[in-house]
């Protein structure tokens, strides 16, 4: 992360990485929205599984070696057998606790994705440009992954600004206390009406004929590359639930 480059961590900083995290999700799933559907890119093959996994997989070995996965915010979706970087990287501050690298739940991700959010912003059909599209869903994936694991540095701020308010429900392992008090409604209202914007925006068709900016609101959403309410439900019932359970899981070990 990069609120954690040396400077001392904050709940205003790592919130700022959220907000830019936003964009990186708009643009992959405008990205992927140029493609249809394209089912049997995640249909099992003979050799068991899917293409996408299959891409999945091959990509993060490539990325492994690149120096990719150091970070408690880059998690694999496949960790078995990642082989180590080829190259000298740099470290990173280290300002979560060592546990924070197990904290994961890909596994969530990856069925949300592929079972719930696909089919909301993807049309129908089949252009057989199955390998371009896997890529898309890599690229979505890892945006996804990576913004929701974020929660583990809004998780060691929280503690850190009030270690009297955790500890007890950590001692206790009181899940549903814990996440009473990390979560804050009105920042969720805004960042659901912010994602909602951005596709808005950054989703529109730029011509040089029209005025681009001047169309807002609904007017607009049926021209827009990902209809902007697909963002602000991706982000109120799975990005931000899991971005909490990353908290929730990462508190509950503070202690250990
Ligand atoms: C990430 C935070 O924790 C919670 C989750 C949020 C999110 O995922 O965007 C927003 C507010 C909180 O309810 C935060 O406080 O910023």
């Amino acid at each position: 992360m990069d609120a954690g480059g040396g400077e001392q961590l904050s709940l205003a900083a790592v919130r700022d990485q959220l907000i830019r995290e936003e964009d990186s999700i708009v643009f992959a799933l405008i990205e992927r929205a140029k493609r249809p559907r394209n089912t049997p890119a995640y249909s099992a093959a003979a050799a068991g599984g899917s293409l996408a996994e299959f891409f999945v997989r091959e990509a993060q070995v490539l990325h492994a070696k690149a120096g990719h996965y150091q970070k408690p915010e880059d998690v694999p979706f496949f960790s078995q057998d990642l082989p180590p970087p080829v190259f000298p990287t740099k470290g990173h501050p280290k300002v979560l606790h060592p546990f924070a690298s197990s904290v994961c739940v890909n596994d969530a991700i990856w069925k949300m994705y592929f079972n719930e959010l696909l089919p909301l912003f993807t049309a129908d059909g089949d252009d057989g440009n199955y390998a371009e599209t896997v890529a898309l869903d890599f690229a979505c994936l890892q945006a996804l992954s990576r913004r929701i694991h974020c929660g583990k540095y809004v998780a060691e701020v929280k503690f850190k600004d009030a270690p009297q308010d955790y500890s007890p429900p950590i001692r206790a392992k009181d899940t549903n206390a814990l996440m009473n008090l990390l979560t804050f409604t009105a920042v969720e209202e805004k960042v659901k009406k912010r994602v909602e914007k951005k596709a808005r925006i950054f989703g529109q068709n730029v011509t040089l004929e029209d005025s681009v900016g001047k169309q807002d609101g609904d007017a607009c959403d049926s021209h827009c590359k990902v209809d902007p309410k697909v963002l602000s439900k991706l982000y109120d019932l799975w990005v931000m639930p899991l971005t909490k359970d990353v908290e929730v899981e990462y508190l509950l070990r503070h202690l250990d």
